[in-house]
């Protein structure tokens, strides 16, 4: 990925501290996968609770959740609240510093991690509305911890902590999602790689004069195998796409919306969607989300596993090797990146 961005934008939050109008490169003419609408229904995402994905009814569930919307919202997933309420803390104390405190972080040009905004790839390129902290977080020890924040004081400590419960919830995920196909446990675990990363993206996204305009971030669908969603506590923004039309996902304040990544719709064959999804722009209150993305271990090829095609469900999928490379030269098409991993 490294030298692929043409150039570095200002910070979201510096163009609102500025009070400047919209800029024009934040303006959709109208998004890919239709225009943007804040009042589009509630979708019925199925709730389920990962304690319990020893029981055949929950992995029915969850490969039905994941056959359908592709993401499902976990609940009992052994992340206390108590750590939520933590992190989302820590989270929000960070983007209140000064900015000069936060550009000690700030994001390399043609970097992935480190405190930035939307990387600019294209020359006419519309931006998101929205700043981030974007850090490795495993394996341990590839940290790169000049990005991660010593203000505040416990910052590392927590996600440090958050790391350590994610890391249990995605190996206990996998081998439920291959079970819940009848394939062995492992499957998965095999496929993405001893050494597959864990990576933390801290989404702020300022209050926005033209929320009509502007997307908090454009529609996309997750380069990772799976990702976790911790959704702001109270202010609503994102939405996922089902059937071609978009549904507003409701917030349930301690869940962690669970999403199917392309890397798993590729292992899947298909069976399992990446669902495109976007999330508003908010003209009186900021949102904080934190994702955490995980993916292959790097150089590994990821194609689908071989029980699932047969007769009636050919292969879909090429091999693809490092595939958040071709990631980005979809990013604003008009069609799913993961196209790109179709024969
Ligand atoms: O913040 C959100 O609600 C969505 C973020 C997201 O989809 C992403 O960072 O990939
Ligand atoms: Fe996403």
């Amino acid at each position: 990925m490294a030298g692929v961005e043409v150039e570095k934008g200002k910070h979201v939050q510096e163009l609102v501290e500025n009070g400047i109008d919209l800029p024009n490169n934040y303006i959709w003419e109208s998004a890919n996968f239709g225009i943007i609408n804040a009042s589009v229904p509630l979708g019925d995402i199925p709730v389920i609770d990962i304690s319990q994905l020893t029981e055949s009814k929950q992995l029915d569930q969850l490969q039905s959740a994941l056959g359908s919307w592709g993401c499902f919202q976990a609940i009992n997933h052994g992340i206390e609240n108590s750590l939520v309420d933590e992190i989302r803390r820590v989270a929000k104390e960070f983007f209140q510093l000064p900015m000069i405190e936060k550009q000690k972080y700030a994001r390399k040009t043609g970097e992935y991690y480190g405190y930035g905004n939307d990387m600019i790839i294209f020359q006419n390129q519309t931006l998101d509305w929205n700043d981030r902290l974007y850090l490795s977080i495993i394996p341990v020890e590839e940290r790169k911890f000049q990005y991660w924040p010593q203000n505040p004081e416990s910052f590392r400590r927590i996600l440090h902590e958050y790391s350590a419960r994610i890391q249990q919830t995605e190996k206990q995920l996998l081998k439920a999602m291959a079970r819940s196909l009848c394939l062995e446990e492992d499957c998965f675990l095999k496929k993405l790689g001893e050494r597959r990363l864990i990576d933390a993206r801290f989404n702020f996204y300022p209050p926005c004069p033209r929320p009509d305009l502007a997307l908090g971030i454009k529609p996309h669908a997750d380069g990772s195998a799976i990702t976790f969603l911790l959704q702001d506590k109270e202010v609503e923004g994102l939405q996922v796409m089902k059937d071609d039309r978009w549904f507003h996902v409701p917030i349930i304040p301690y869940a962690l919306l669970v999403i199917v990544g392309d890397q798993m719709e590729i292992m899947t064959n298909g069976i399992f969607k990446s669902p495109v999804h976007t999330a508003l722009a908010n003209s009186k209150k900021e949102r904080h989300t934190l994702v955490i993305f995980c993916t292959p271990e790097p150089g590994k090829e990821i194609e689908p596993v071989g029980e699932l095609i047969n007769d009636k469900r050919p292969r879909l999928y090429k091999a693809v090797r490092n595939y958040m490379d071709t990631y980005f030269n979809f990013y604003q098409q008009a069609k799913r990146p993961i196209d790109a991993a179709k024969f």
